[in-house]
């Protein structure tokens, strides 16, 4: 049963007046824990401490809030996400994006969402060079066809009923992500800009969905996200969100063909069947933690100039 009032009273109980009011929220993906490292005087909230909230299942994700003052001087106040739910966990949508809710209710104004996500487009490799995208629309395939987070009864009436989703990704947002980029001299290659796919998982993608979903106009695909910004709209926020490269799904080797290696073989050729590469959770984990400071720096900066 949802009761704000329960949860945002056992959150407010921890924190000093200084932190009662966090003004941007972060929600940190898989292996992304580490951007609350930079935060000076923080308060961990324990998600188990809070009434209304689930834990977090996912190796990578720790159950927990952080809150704290981030970017030069006095600092802002923020609140991150350590860890996030997936409805693959077996979580309701509702439930994924309570925290959401509770953090607008707390006075955050912006938001910045990051996962872990697979890249779709040739052109966004893994590795050293585009290893961020900023995000500038999505593709949910679930929203469209009954697992939107939104469905049901409305939590209040001041939200809008039919949510409008052209501006879903603020501008103003995206904008100082690319100058964070040039602040701290980061390679032009090192941030893309993209469209995020949303999937159920937890099965990742076969190549032919990849290819699909390519087709679609996506750049990305990963199983987070995009319930946290439809709520975060719906409660008024400003959304940005920043994925992670952390794994090819499109594979161009994929379709050759085993009818044509069996010809050769009848042939007398000496043939060697095609290995597909296969993407686990642990390389997504190394990858994310490998670029988590490079993620934070870019974080810290935008709150500096917010
Ligand atoms: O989106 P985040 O939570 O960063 O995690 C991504 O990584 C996991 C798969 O490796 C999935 O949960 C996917 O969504
Ligand atoms: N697919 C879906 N989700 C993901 C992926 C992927 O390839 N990588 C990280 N999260």
């Amino acid at each position: 049963m949802v009761n704000f009032e329960a949860s945002i009273n056992a959150i407010k109980a921890f924190l000093p007046d200084k932190l009662q009011h966090p003004r941007v929220g972060i929600v940190c993906g898989s292996g992304l824990s580490g951007l609350a490292d930079e935060f000076k005087d923080i308060v961990i909230v324990p998600y188990k401490e809070i009434p209304g909230f689930a834990s977090s299942t996912v190796p990578g994700h720790k159950s927990a809030f952080a809150f704290g003052l981030l970017g030069n001087g006095e600092g802002v106040p923020v609140v991150a996400m350590l860890g996030r739910f997936h409805p693959y966990e077996g979580h309701s949508l509702s439930s994924v994006v309570y925290p959401i809710r509770v953090m607008a209710k707390l006075g955050v104004k912006d938001i910045i969402i990051t996962n872990a996500a697979g890249s779709l487009n040739p052109a966004i490799p893994v590795g050293t060079s585009k290893f961020f995208v900023v995000v500038q629309d999505h593709l949910a395939l679930p929203n469209l066809t009954g697992m939107n987070p939104l469905l049901g009864p409305q939590t209040s009436f001041d939200l809008p009923r039919f949510l409008p989703l052209s501006d879903a990704y603020s501008p103003s947002l995206r904008r100082l992500a690319f100058l964070a980029a040039h602040r701290l001299q980061l390679k032009d290659s090192a941030l893309a800009e993209g469209v995020y796919a949303w999937v159920s998982g937890p099965s990742y993608e076969t190549p032919a969905e990849g290819r699909f979903l390519r087709q679609a106009g996506a750049d990305v695909v990963g199983m987070s996200t995009i319930p946290e910004v439809l709520a975060a709209k719906e409660e008024g926020l400003n959304v940005m969100v920043l994925s992670l490269v952390t794994n090819f799904v499109v594979i161009p080797d994929t379709y050759r063909s085993i009818k044509d290696e069996v010809k050769a073989e009848l042939a007398g050729k000496k043939v060697e069947l095609p290995v597909a590469q296969v993407v686990s959770h642990e390389e997504v984990l190394t990858i994310g933690k490998e670029k988590a400071g490079v993620l934070m720096k870019i974080v810290e900066n935008i709150v500096d100039s917010l």
